[in-house]
């Protein structure tokens, strides 16, 4: 019979160890204290008075799955006392966690071990012990994603053997270092009554994380409206912001009529207004493509003597993209020629009907020039800003965007932010794109230092370590430090970024992103020469029918493709097609920088074909010719049944018999076709390389003639982006 502390002893009878002692006592056994070792007979004792003589120590009596104490206890018997307090205190306190838990059930593997154990303990073999200490289940465990088998068992303090047996069990197979999902994970856990959860990973250098963060309802109050003023050239944009300016800027403020920076803050009847200066739409829909939604309301200036021109329709389809409300300023009303209801008519094409039409866009006719109809329409802005219930918290940590930014050699970095929410300080330790630093200074938009801005609020700030650019977000954070890291890791990202690949929607990976449904529109921009080549294949594009997506057309003008076409198909992950014009340079700069999907064709079916094939994901493969040589014509022998041989030098590159062949006569084209045959001497061959002369026949045409030159061309499968 084995040696058992009192303590023990006391665990295994769920009793404490001074009721045991007590036991004991009345026993006339003395025991010194719980540590104290019960002989056998003492034992005896008390297993009579507690389980009315059925031994408590006999191992043999127990559920195989507590082997693993019996091992224990076992091997404490080999050693005898000079086992120590912690060896001995594992078998019995592992029984005992098990007792607790109230798990009885037994796996087949683990009877097969207990087995084994059992017939070394027969064998009284020397005892081993577990080198895994035998610790209490966690009461729970937190994984982000997924786990392996080894950590989930280590987690859970257990081998990880028994978690394989335990997935088996449920019929899972698995190894060792196999990632097991979610469910997985959960289940077991769920079988060990272990509490789990899965941490979502924030990434700490995402400002648009800081965006999204939740707000208290309470805490939101109402802010100014942003306002862009959009227009064809010369229908009055600057001279409208002047003369907002102008009017609204309080008499007393000394330099108020200059603005400062590119943004400005008007009070209308104690509400403020935020107009942002941007020149052009294209700096609008830059700012969209970084991420950046800035712009509550669009005015958009049409000039009553003009009308509706290009620029104003590039416009629209800027806003509409963004999705921003839109306010015509019908402007130039003081002119003779003022014709407001032209511009309505215009407009009602492109969807934007007046109220006096039955439609809800507000038009307000308008002189910039005198400033009649600017209190009308500031009246209008505060009624869309109402309806839009635009909200802040100024009590948040301060976000927002870059306006513009520049590198003064006075100041250094020195940029233009608009607060879209909290409130930023003089101070504040801020991210601001892919730089960071502190609030140096701050400048309000009539050059006033401030302390503080609030949302909506656009203001100059100093005191960044480079130079961010327009659409950049910027976020406020506790420390300089985290602020540093955070501005260094997204510096480092970009820079990372930069060398990798974007993922455009293009036509080669439109089938793609449609099977992972990624795509639900595909928005296409369409220019071409006349305005009905636009809408026809506009009208066809639209008729495409493919389940799971749409096509989209946000935009359609006639005129080459040009750079702010580019902008806005890569702010609308958009592809550009040109119908019989061309990209110009800047274009052609802008589609490659921003890797936009441009095609050009010339026949409307192909341009139905082409998207049809990318939205099935049966495009065919695009090739692209290569000029490969030019040879010359030096001698001509017309044989019967043969045709015309001309002997000819090969001047440039090679001949290959594969390739095709165009044939040139004083700079024209006069036929192009394919190779018959191609000798060196009396013999085929396969190819004729620079300086040496050959023999080319072509198929189906015999009219070549001294001093023609042939181009060798073939075609070249081109890797799609
Ligand atoms: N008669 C009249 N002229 C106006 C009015 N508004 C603007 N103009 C004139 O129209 C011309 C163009 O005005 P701008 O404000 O420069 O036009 P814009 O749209 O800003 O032009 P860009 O900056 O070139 O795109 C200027 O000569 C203005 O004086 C108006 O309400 N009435």
């Amino acid at each position: 019979m084995s040696k058992v502390r009192v303590y023990e002893y006391a665990k295994k009878q769920n009793v404490t160890s001074k009721e045991v002692i007590d036991k004991l006592t009345t026993m006339n056994i003395e025991v010194k204290n719980h540590m104290a070792t019960l002989e056998s007979d003492a034992i005896a004792k008390l297993d009579k008075a507690y389980t009315g003589g059925k031994s408590s120590t006999d191992t043999t009596q127990k559920p195989q799955n507590q082997n693993r104490s019996t091992q224990n206890t076992s091997g404490q018997q080999n050693k005898g006392k000079g086992g120590g307090p912690q060896a001995q205190n594992r078998g019995p306190a592992r029984g005992g966690q098990q007792g607790g838990k109230g798990r009885g059930g037994q796996r087949p593997g683990q009877q097969n071990r207990g087995g084994k154990n059992n017939r070394n303990q027969k064998n009284k073999q020397p005892f081993q012990p577990t080198p895994m200490k035998h610790r209490e289940l966690p009461e729970k465990i937190t994984f982000t994603e997924s786990l392996t088998v080894a950590a989930l068992a280590k987690k859970l303090h257990r081998e990880p053997t028994e978690v394989v047996k335990k997935l088996f069990m449920v019929g899972v197979m698995a190894t060792v270092n196999q990632e097991l999902d979610k469910d997985t994970i959960e289940l077991i856990c769920e079988d060990y009554g272990v509490e789990v959860e899965e941490e979502i990973l924030v990434d700490s250098t995402d400002l648009e994380t800081y965006f999204d963060e939740e707000v208290e309802a309470g805490k939101m109050i109402e802010r100014p409206a942003v306002v862009t003023i959009m227009g064809h050239v010369d229908h009055g944009k600057t001279t409208l912001l002047d003369s907002i300016r102008k009017t609204k800027v309080t008499a007393g403020e000394a330099g108020g009529i200059t603005q400062h920076i590119g943004a400005y803050q008007i009070d209308n009847d104690g509400k403020k207004i935020t107009f942002l200066d941007t020149p052009g739409h294209a700096a609008f829909t830059t700012m969209r493509a970084r991420g950046a939604k800035v712009t509550d309301i669009t005015i958009l200036v049409v000039a009553a003597d003009d009308g509706v021109m290009p620029q104003t329709v590039e416009a629209i389809n800027h806003a509409k993209a963004a999705e921003v409300p839109i306010i015509i300023a019908v402007n130039k009303m003081d002119k003779q020629a003022a014709n407001p209801d032209r511009v309505m008519q215009e407009l009602t094409e492109h969807g934007l009907v007046s109220e006096a039409w039955g439609g809800d866009t507000i038009f307000v006719p308008v002189s910039a020039l005198n400033g009649d109809g600017i209190d009308n329409l500031l009246e209008m802005i505060g009624l869309v800003s109402e309806v839009e219930e635009l909200k802040a918290d100024p009590t948040r940590r301060a976000m927002g965007t870059v306006i513009e930014a520049e590198l003064d050699k006075g100041r250094g970095s020195v940029a233009t932010l608009l607060v879209q929410d909290g409130t930023l300080r003089v101070g504040d330790p801020i991210v601001v794109g892919n730089t960071f630093g502190r609030v140096r200074a701050m400048v309000n938009d009539i050059g006033r230092r401030v302390k503080e801005a609030g949302p909506s609020t656009p203001v100059e700030i100093t005191g960044l370590n480079d130079v961010p650019l327009a659409g950049d977000r910027f976020v406020v954070f506790e420390d300089e430090k985290t602020a540093r890291s955070i501005g260094e890791s997204r510096a480092q990202q970009a820079l990372q970024a930069q060398r990798g690949e974007k993922t455009r929607v293009s036509l080669d990976n439109l089938f793609e992103q449609m099977k992972q449904g990624e795509m639900k529109d595909l928005n296409v921009i369409v220019k071409g020469d006349v305005q009905g080549s636009v809408e026809a294949v506009a009208a066809s594009l639209l008729k495409i029918e493919v389940e799971g997506v749409n096509v989209k057309i946000i935009h359609t003008a006639v005129g080459a493709i040009t750079e702010s076409d580019i902008t806005l198909a890569a702010a609308s992950n958009a592809i550009v097609i040109g119908f019989n014009v061309r990209p110009d340079a800047n274009a052609k700069r802008a589609a490659d920088a921003e890797q936009v999907d441009v095609r050009l064709h010339r026949i409307i079916y192909k341009v139905i074909e082409e998207i049809e094939s990318a939205m099935t994901g049966l495009l065919d493969p695009e090739f692209e010719e290569k000029v490969i040589g030019q040879a010359e014509v030096r001698q001509t022998f017309k044989v019967s049944k043969v045709g015309t041989i001309a002997g000819s030098y090969v001047t440039e590159g090679k001949i290959t018999r594969d390739s095709g062949i165009r044939l040139i006569r004083d700079g024209i084209v006069v036929f192009e076709g394919d190779l018959d045959t191609l000798k060196r001497f009396k013999d085929d061959t396969k190819e004729v390389a620079k300086g040496y002369e050959c023999g080319i026949t072509l198929k189906n045409y015999n009219d070549v003639r001294e001093g023609d030159i042939f181009e060798a061309f073939v075609m070249e499968e081109i890797k799609r982006k």
